[in-house]
């Protein structure tokens, strides 16, 4: 087949040039996030490919339609070769074989920076096949990146630390640390850890690029020692910011990331069963990938609809160690952040099944409004997702405090929305620019600010349970359970959790005696259910193991369902249907499981 497109390159590039295309559409004002972007670089041919005489098969639409087309060819039965398939690709942003990095740089990553720099979350993804340049696109947005965090143009002093780290199927490892293997956790405020990987101090960009270059080091020697190439792998850079005047200011976080891509269909020929189950691996992680980015563009896109969607983040460990980018929980997310996917394509008519796979990607990627962009929402003004950008500077001129905050200053442009989408720390500074604000007084409104929305956004989604579902009479058991005062007050926490055990804390046991079939000593987990008394001595269990087994004298003792390991590594499951009795005695700590509606399992969190 190779032989067949370079004989007939002539052939082929005259068709192309006497295809007519469709008249794109146009693009909707609104339909499309500014705050997440994707585009394609289509790199030039290699010399290499030059002089096999292979001809160019993606092009970008002249006339800055942000378009690519792709066209094959194929053998005729009879007569000469034509265009097999044309497919065209609307993106946000089209740069061609003669579009230098700097230019990529310019014209969409570099907002990411001064974004981070504020507090907010900023991620960069490049995708693409083997030898499609996204090594080369993401070492050279490094370098412009690593220039304009240490030029000095950026307001304020900040802390920088760096850490690299590389994603292998579920392994992690440490690019700055000699390759070490790290764990990716969960620590108790939802926050993903990247637990024993070194964070660098970064002082200049000299530093920074000396960074990358050790950690892209480690990765080209890995294929070596692993028999692997460093495209079977994701390489994740994570700049962390830290801007220590304002202490409610979360730390900026600027993510550049080389993904895993897909193969040239040249080069699957020598696969194995390891490779296979290798290649399979990426393309979970990179359809996670896919469907966290939809939803979180989803969330952006109608942030005041208070409507849950579905960003399974923790399916996969790409996904786990990006949970601030993804996570529209209040525990992990709420952040706004920016993110822009760079699809890399290698030109090559040879390649075309390639780039199709790479450019149909990106296309799924993208998330337009659709009809919802086009309503209107009406303005109320308890709801600043609705308003305009006169509304906010009236609302900031009365609601700031003494003195009042310039709303010009806070939010020049920015609507009701965008203005909830800024990071604390950018707000709080954007607020100290008027003279005689103090930071406790811009924190404050802030806060303020913020609790509006959470509010409406409450009182919106208790309004529609209300709406959905008809009054039922609860028993005297269900309005305990549903009573608030099962979670206590904030100040519960302060009291051992002996002194607190309830129905439906989960504990964890050590058990001295045959607890639940449970072998002795193992530690366990239950949830508790109810006092022991309610329970008689020869109940069994589901599983036929008893129930209450009498045994020591641990003083109270309480029924509990098992906590047990599922499927998926680190989840666990509540075995409702396995029972025991445990004493206080035996219970060792309180325990906090999340659950997880994507994989519908609890996980710890530690
Ligand atoms: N825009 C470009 N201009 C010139 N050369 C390029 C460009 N993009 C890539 N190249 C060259 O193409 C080759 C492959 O690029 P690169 O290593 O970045 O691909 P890759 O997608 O990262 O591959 P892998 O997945 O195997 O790591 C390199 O020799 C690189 O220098």
């Amino acid at each position: 087949m190779e032989q067949f497109l370079i004989d007939n390159a002539d052939r082929y590039e005259e068709l192309v040039q006497a295809f007519n295309h469709k008249p794109a559409a146009p693009v909707k004002a609104g339909s499309t996030n500014p705050d997440f972007l994707v585009s394609t670089r289509i790199r030039p041919l290699l010399p290499d490919e030059i002089s096999q005489g292979f001809p160019e098969g993606v092009f970008s639409r002249p006339g800055g339609a942000n378009i690519v087309d792709l066209h094959e060819l194929k053998k005729s039965v009879r007569g000469l070769p034509c265009l097999n398939q044309s497919f065209s690709y609307p993106v946000d942003r089209v740069f061609g074989p003669d579009s230098t990095t700097k230019q990529i740089y310019d014209a969409i990553i570099q907002p990411l920076v001064p974004w981070a720099w504020g507090g907010g979350v900023s991620t960069m993804f490049a995708y693409g096949q083997t030898g499609s340049g996204k090594t080369f696109t993401v070492s050279g947005l490094e370098e412009h990146v690593a220039e304009t965090l240490m030029d000095g143009t950026l307001e304020g002093e900040r802390k920088l630390y760096m850490s690299v780290i590389e994603l292998a199927g579920q392994t992690a490892f440490d690019l700055l640390n000699s390759r070490k293997q790290i764990s990716i956790l969960e620590d108790s405020q939802g926050n993903t850890q990247l637990a024993g990987a070194q964070e660098h101090p970064l002082t200049s960009k000299a530093d920074l690029l000396s960074l990358i270059s050790t950690a892209s080091s480690l990765r080209k020697t890995a294929p070596t020692l692993k028999n692997d190439s460093s495209s079977r792998s994701h390489a994740i850079c994570r700049i962390r910011i830290e801007n220590r005047s304002i202490p409610a200011a979360e730390d900026g976080l600027l993510y550049l990331i080389d993904l895993a891509g897909s193969e040239a269909a040249r080069d699957k020929s020598a696969h194995d069963a390891a490779r296979m189950r290798e290649a399979r691996e990426i393309n979970t992680s990179l359809s996670v990938l896919k469907d966290c980015i939809r939803g979180r563009a989803m969330v952006d896109l109608d942030p005041g609809s208070g409507k849950k969607v579905h960003v399974p983040f923790r399916q996969s460990t790409l996904t786990k160690t990006l949970k601030h980018v993804f996570d529209p929980s209040p525990v992990g997310g709420l952040r706004g952040g920016k993110t822009v996917v760079v699809a890399c394509v290698n030109p090559c008519l040879a390649d075309t099944q390639a780039s199709r796979n790479t450019l149909r990607y990106a296309e799924l990627l993208r998330v337009t409004a659709g009809r919802a962009g086009k309503k209107v929402q009406e303005y109320d003004e308890k709801r600043p997702v609705t308003w305009g950008n006169g509304e906010v500077r009236e609302w900031v001129g009365k609601n700031s405090g003494t003195p009042p905050v310039d709303g010009n200053v806070l939010a020049p442009t920015e609507s009701g929305a965008q203005l909830l989408r800024l990071p604390v720390g950018e707000f709080v500074e954007r607020c100290l620019k008027t003279p005689g604000v103090t930071k406790e007084q811009a924190t404050a409104f802030q806060s303020k600010f913020w609790q509006l929305h959470v509010d409406n956004l409450r009182s919106q989604s208790s309004s529609q349970h209300s709406k959905e579902k008809p009054e039922v009479k609860l028993t005297r058991m269900e309005r305990l359970y549903s009573s608030a005062d099962i979670e206590g007050p904030p100040h519960a926490r302060d009291v051992p959790f002996k002194e607190r055990i309830r129905p439906g804390m989960v504990v964890s046991y050590r058990s001295v005696g045959k607890t639940g079939g449970a072998q002795m000593g193992t530690e366990q987990m239950g949830v508790v259910l109810s006092r022991a008394d309610a329970v008689g001595e020869r109940v069994r269990d589901l599983t036929g193991v008893q129930v209450n087994h009498g045994g020591e004298n641990l003083g109270e003792r309480y029924l509990c369902a098992m906590v047990v390991p599922a499927i998926l590594p680190g989840a666990y499951d509540v075995g409702l249907w396995m029972q025991v009795v445990v004493g206080v005695g035996e219970m060792e700590a309180e325990v906090v499981l999340e659950w997880d509606v994507a994989t519908r399992y609890y996980y710890l969190t530690v």
